[in-house]
């Protein structure tokens, strides 16, 4: 699913990632853990597009991202990848179906379809009486389903969260968790995360451990 080689970034003077390795099989549920510091989220925005490395390759299906342009990179990214940050940026003044349908009317994607499956997506995630809330109308955890909703719209063969439950209570937490797993059960939709929760990363099919720039 996806594949990436001796990934190497420096911010100026400062050398993050010293040379990452890494194969995740479709379907699988990873997590990267780490000290602070140690490069987990700015590997994560690599492999997510969001940021390019200065040395190495990232292949996800049979994708060479490196020789994509930013629009082609932007594109790529609506349709095959779903994000999932700690502090999930709802738009306030949109309703939670709203905030879950952007990505799919953004691919261009039939109005009504879109609804459809944001309106499925948001039953699924038990929010199906929440969909004309606001975000400040909606508790933390239900922002963060609103969040995975909107992550998921587009199908994505893979979701990139990087500390996903990191300002949810342990209740939340335990069941944005339980979540991962039951659309992996479903759509074989593979999840790459970062966290710092213990039991998360308990949970998932592989540890990865970052330390100094490097997965050890
Ligand atoms: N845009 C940036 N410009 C300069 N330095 C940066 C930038 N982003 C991150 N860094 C530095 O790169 C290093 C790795 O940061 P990164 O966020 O990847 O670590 P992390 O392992 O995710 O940490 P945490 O667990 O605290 O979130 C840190 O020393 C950080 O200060």
């Amino acid at each position: 699913m996806l594949t990436a080689t001796n990934i190497q970034k420096y911010y100026g003077q400062l050398w993050v990632l010293k040379g990452v390795d890494l194969q995740i099989k479709q379907g699988e549920i990873a997590s990267i853990v780490g000290p602070s510091g140690s490069g987990k989220s700015t590997l994560l925005h690599i492999l997510g597009t969001l940021d390019k490395p200065d040395k190495g390759d990232v292949v996800v299906g049979n994708q060479r991202l490196n020789f994509l342009s930013e629009k082609q990179m932007a594109a790529f990214r609506n349709r095959h990848v779903g994000f999932v940050f700690q502090f999930h940026h709802l738009l306030p003044e949109f309703t939670a179906l709203e905030n879950v349908c952007i990505p799919g009317w953004m691919a261009g994607r039939r109005k009504k379809e879109v609804e459809e499956n944001a309106v499925e997506l948001l039953r699924m995630l038990g929010l199906g009486d929440r969909i004309d809330n606001k975000p400040n109308a909606l508790s933390g955890g239900e922002q963060q389903r609103v969040a995975v909703a909107r992550a998921l719209i587009n199908k994505p063969a893979i979701i990139f969260a990087d500390e996903p439950t990191g300002n949810l209570d342990s209740a939340n937490a335990r069941e944005l968790h339980q979540l991962f797993f039951t659309l992996r059960q479903q759509f074989n939709q593979t999840f790459l995360i970062v966290t710092h929760n213990e039991e998360l990363a308990q949970m998932s099919d592989r540890i990865l451990h970052m330390k100094d720039g490097k997965i050890v």
